[in-house]
């Protein structure tokens, strides 16, 4: 496998792109807590730029739940999944409701408890997933770690999903992969070539999926082992290459 150092940048965004985009860690440089994260000046107007340039075809996949990203990029609602592809929102607005929550009351109050003795540790409530954050106090990591492996086999159908410096409880089943693969049925998405950028392990189900069906998967960061075709440092790169796009002429994909 080609170390992600050596992976090329991505070429400039074509017209006929289906272009999905990861949030923290992508767009969004990372915060100490989930509400900290700063949306930079002009990404938004970016962002609605280039849905017009795509004729639509512009989607969020995160991690996060469809009223956060609507806060995160008010007043822009774009097609979007949420909660790992749990939650989604096509572009006709609908929205699929998640799985009601039930026995993760347990686990939270549980995990209440750990990060209390770990100031800077964080429990996030998603209603249907939990959360258990250490990016504040990485003494945090292992106890969390050992509830979260704990409370798996009490929670039927739940799985662990891993990420930048947090462990989460969710419910099997729908990934982000599944989410972008629904979108791609529909339109405005259908018929283009998906692209699908992202940092972190939960968009490794993406890549797998744009790359099936002859897209690029774009890694930001030099996490490894990847699927990913191609990659960007960080997010500052990501935003001068979606800058780069709304300067340059228009121009469909070459092989
Ligand atoms: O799929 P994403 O859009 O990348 O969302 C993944 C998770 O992002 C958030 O947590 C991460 O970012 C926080 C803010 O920078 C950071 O404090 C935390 O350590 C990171 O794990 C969000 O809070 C989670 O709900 C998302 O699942």
């Amino acid at each position: 496998m080609v170390p992600p150092t050596h992976l090329p940048a991505p070429p400039a965004i074509a017209d006929d792109w289906a272009l999905f985009l990861d949030v923290d860690g992508t767009l969004l440089e990372f915060a100490a807590t989930p509400e900290g994260v700063q949306v930079p000046p002009g990404l938004v107007a970016r962002l609605a730029g280039l849905q017009r340039h795509l004729g639509g075809a512009l989607g969020l996949v995160s991690g996060r739940r469809l009223a956060q990203l609507d806060e995160l990029f008010a007043p822009l609602r774009l097609p979007a999944a949420g909660l790992h592809g749990l939650e989604r929102r096509h572009a006709d607005n609908h929205v699929d409701p998640p799985t009601p929550p039930s026995l993760l009351r347990v686990l939270h109050r549980k995990a209440e408890l750990v990060v209390e003795r770990f100031p800077g540790a964080l429990v996030e409530d998603k209603d249907s997933t939990v959360a258990l954050h250490w990016r504040g106090n990485h003494e945090a990591e292992q106890p969390l770690r050992d509830l979260a492996d704990a409370a798996l086999p009490w929670l039927h159908d739940y799985r662990l999903q891993a990420g930048d410096g947090v462990v989460e409880l969710r419910p099997a089943g729908t990934d982000k992969g599944d989410a972008i693969a629904a979108l791609l049925d529909e339109p405005p998405f259908a018929g283009r070539r998906p692209v699908f950028v992202g940092d972190d392990l939960t968009d490794e189900h993406g890549f797998e999926v744009v790359i099936a069906r002859g897209g690029l998967a774009v890694l930001v960061g030099d996490r490894t082992p990847t699927l990913a075709s191609h990659r960007l440092g960080a997010p500052r790169d990501v935003l001068a290459w979606l800058d780069a796009t709304a300067d340059a002429p228009s121009h469909r994909s070459t092989a």
